[in-house]
């Protein structure tokens, strides 16, 4: 080599380790592409039809094919007397690994793809294709059975074991699985059914994309196993004379792994990209034999393998002679496979071959092909993202900050000239702080205009600290008083009433005379008295409580509307008018809460009155027609008056509209009936069963009793008889007090039916029953009237207060 010639060489490599110094700034480093060699077993078919093995690993690396015909290759394998001609057609090949048929997928894979998996969940992308001639053993490689998984399921295997080691990132997995068949790229991941050809484009920043692609995020390995399974069913094969179940496409596995390593201020992501094909294999047709459709896939494989061992070809040119154009977009399979072949990738070829001396041209062909692979470089870079943190996130910091911020203002203002004790209190005070406030223990000389200021406001804050905090503690003790004043309003409205209802029951009583009823009822009277004195007592208390906390307040407010100090004065001043809305709120969560309690009481009574009328016969049409008869109206929300209602109610026609006045027509005359039904079934219950027992106790004493008639002595069992029958005969009085009150209730059906006008059938049939019914009739009515009267005050009484309140 000349001196020129040496200068040269110097300045190639100056210029090549130029050119890797600015890729590595750039974060991009070069990669070769990995060559491994597998050569298939025979299979039995071709055993059976007499065929050899002509191929030999050397070290692992070295394939050599052996010449075909048998006398040259015994010669050439045993090196002895081997003819030139033999020599010439044994070809030796070098490559980074090679495999011979002992080996299984997960050797092959241990050796390959097992080493870019984890650079895929660093970032970095990764293509392994499979190339060979058909019958080869592509699919074994890539796909493989249950018994012997390929390199796909493998692949994938590997990925969710790195995943579930790595607990503290949080990864996500995609995976799109495409064929392309005849040029059409189809989704092996759609039901074939759904299938329709899908277009390939060009993205500038992310390469070729095929639209409509479904990308499923998977979560398991097992998941994407079924994806698999279900993708290779949907994959074109067909049998040829070559192969009994060979692929009529080439299939691209596309696993995207992306990973995020989120930290305080922001989120990198990382994402790495495995794309594992399975090419469609070379064929010859008169190998085949296929026709018809078969031939022309047949065809249009081999014009794409044709593309894409044009573009190894050029690639493997490139280091020899620099730029050298590159057929990408001849077909489809080159167009997705560009990235893997000179982008953004570290790729493994694996080439298949099959042993058999029959397929010595393929192997050769593949080998060739493969070899030239090797020279192919290929440019890594990581790809990693880094996601600013949100702006929600941003902002929520920014704001703990100035808290923070604002928190160490106040507390080194308070501490200045303040003794170091009172400094450990000061709220929020953390390590940041420290340096501060170890500053400020170590006495410093102070200016006396700087003392004073600095007493002032010292001053200022604690003046403010604490009348904050007395606002804070008086505003929340004046909401607890007012709820507690809330609830004894409503006490007292309830004993209000009960005093009411029970002294109009002691007048209806008296009239006729029931002696033990009147007494009880005073009891209660008095009862209800004392509750409600009571009641009033604690309203009182809490009113006068509420007032002085109001007095307290207003105090309080004065002192701060009086402050020179502005800042503060409305940042009290908020905070008082917050307090004060404060306690408003909940006096309307009691209000409404209040309201509605009572609405539902109402309903109740209400639904109580209509059962008691209809058991005596009386439907909610009469008992409305006799209202409006005796002028009782709802009180109209409207404020409208009595007769212009009536006018109204007689003129609607909608049956709806009615109901509605009818229902609140019925609101006047429910307490009273209410109490009367549930007396009435707490009588029924307790009676029967005290006459269930009585006639019970009877039967057994009634032996007894006989027993003991004549004996002037009698045993202490027969004594117990005695009082046995007495106390049976005072549950029987009960119990016939029970009827008779039973039977008074059933008597005064007609009369009831009479008052809300309608006669029974019986008095229609007899003129002087109807006569004296009638008499006695028009005076319960009035007496009803009456009832229903009093109740409409007791009722608008009760409704005042609610309002009041
Ligand atoms: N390593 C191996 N060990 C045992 N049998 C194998 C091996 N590789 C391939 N075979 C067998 O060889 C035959 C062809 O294999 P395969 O279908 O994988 O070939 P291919 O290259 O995918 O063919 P095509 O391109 O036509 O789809 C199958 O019967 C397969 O079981």
């Amino acid at each position: 080599m000349g001196s020129k010639d040496m200068e040269k060489l110097a300045e190639l490599v100056d210029a090549s380790l130029k050119f890797t110094r600015v890729l590595k700034k750039k974060g991009v480093s070069q990669a070769t592409l990995q060559v491994a060699v597998r050569c298939r077993p025979l299979t039995p078919t071709e055993r059976s039809l007499g065929s050899r093995p002509i191929t030999r690993l050397v070290d692992n690396k070295i394939v050599v094919v052996m010449d075909p015909e048998p006398n040259h290759q015994n010669h050439n394998m045993y090196g002895k007397g081997h003819s030139s001609a033999a020599q010439k057609r044994e070809k030796k090949y070098v490559f980074d690994v090679a495999f011979d048929g002992s080996c299984d997928n997960r050797e092959i894979y241990g050796k390959t793809v097992g080493n870019l998996v984890p650079g895929v969940l660093r970032g970095l992308n990764a293509t392994v294709f499979a190339y060979g001639a058909t019958g080869s053993g592509k699919t074994y490689t890539m796909v493989g059975s249950n018994m012997d998984p390929g390199l796909m399921v493998l692949s994938l295997r590997d990925i969710f074991e790195h995943i579930d080691r790595d607990t503290e990132k949080q990864i996500d997995v995609t995976c799109s699985y495409l064929e392309v068949y005849n040029e059409i790229i189809y989704d092996l991941l759609q039901p074939t059914a759904a299938q329709r050809g899908l277009d390939l484009r060009e993205d500038p920043e992310n390469g070729p994309q095929v639209a409509g692609l479904r990308r499923l995020k998977v979560h398991s390995a097992e998941k994407i196993f079924q994806l698999l399974r279900e993708g290779n069913l949907r994959r074109r094969t067909e049998s040829t004379d070559a192969n009994a179940e060979s692929s009529r496409s080439h299939a691209v596995l596309e696993i995207v792994v992306r990973r995020s390593d989120k930290n305080h201020y922001a989120k990198n992501v990382y994402t790495g990209k495995l794309a594992l094909v399975d090419l469609a294999g070379a064929e010859r047709a008169h190998e085949t034999n296929n026709q018809g459709q078969q031939l022309r896939d047949g065809a249009n494989i081999n014009r794409s393998l044709l593309a894409l061992a044009n573009c190894i070809n050029a690639l493997g040119k490139r280091k020899k002679k620099g730029f050298v154009f590159v057929p990408f977009r001849n077909s489809k399979l080159t167009r997705l496979l560009k990235d893997g072949l000179c982008g953004n990738s570290r790729t493994i070829m694996i080439a298949t071959c099959a042993s058999a001396d029959s397929q010595y041209s393929h192997t050769v062909n593949t080998l060739k092909y493969a070899d030239r692979a090797k020279e192919i470089k290929t440019h890594v870079r990581i790809d990693k993202k880094t996601v600013d943190t949100h702006i929600a996130e941003y902002q929520r910091m920014i704001d703990a900050l100035q808290e923070e911020n604002r928190d160490l203002k106040m507390a080194v203002q308070a501490m200045t000239g303040a003794k170091w004790q009172g400094i450990q209190n000061i709220p929020k005070f953390d390590a940041l702080s420290r340096p501060a406030l170890e500053a400020a223990k170590t006495p410093q000389p102070k200016k006396a205009a700087k003392v004073e200021k600095d007493t002032k406001d010292e001053q200022k804050a604690a003046w403010m600290r604490r009348t904050s905090e007395s606002m804070k503690t008086l505003c929340v003790n004046r909401s607890k008083c007012q709820q507690e004043l809330l609830e004894a309003h409503q006490r007292k409205v309830r004993h209000q009433i009960d005093a009411e209802m029970i002294a109009e029951q002691i007048q209806i009583k008296l009239k006729s005379d029931e002696t033990h009823e009147i007494q009880m009822l005073n009891q209660r009277k008095s009862d209800a008295t004392i509750s409600l004195s009571d009641s009033n007592a604690s309203v009182a208390h809490l009113e006068n409580t509420m007032s002085s906390y109001d007095a307290q307040l207003a105090i309080l407010e004065a002192e701060i509307e009086s402050s020179s100090a502005s800042v503060e004065r409305d940042a009290l001043r908020l905070q008082a008018v917050a307090g004060r809305r404060e306690t408003e709120n909940i006096f309307s969560k009691i209000d409404a809460k209040a309201r509605s309690s009572i609405i539902m009481e109402q309903n109740s009574v209400i639904s109580c009155l209509w059962q008691i009328l209809e058991r005596h016969g009386v439907t909610q049409d009469m008992a409305t027609e006799t209202a409006w008869k005796s002028k009782i109206f709802p009180q109209s929300s409207s404020g409208k008056d009595p007769t212009a209602f009536f006018q109204d109610y007689k003129s609607v026609n909608n049956s709806e509209q009615k109901e509605i006045l009818k229902k609140a027509l019925t609101g006047y005359k429910n307490d009273l009936d209410t109490k009367q039904w549930s007396d009435l079934s707490s009588i029924t219950a307790s009676t029967t069963e005290k006459a269930s027992k009585a006639t019970a106790r009877m039967a057994e004493a009634a032996v007894l009793v006989q027993a003991t008639k004549n004996d002037p002595n009698p045993n202490p069992a027969s004594k117990a008889a005695r009082t046995n029958t007495l106390r049976s005969s005072d549950a029987i009085s009960s119990n016939t007090k029970f009827q008779e009150k039973m039977s008074n209730l059933e008597n005064s059906k007609p009369v009831v039916r009479q008052a809300f006008g309608s006669p029974s059938s019986k008095e229609n049939s007899n003129p002087k029953l109807k006569s004296k019914s009638k008499k006695s009739a028009e005076s319960k009515k009035g007496k009803n009237v009456q009832q229903i009267g009093n109740l409409k005050l007791a009722m608008r009484k009760r409704r005042q207060s609610i309002t009041e309140r």
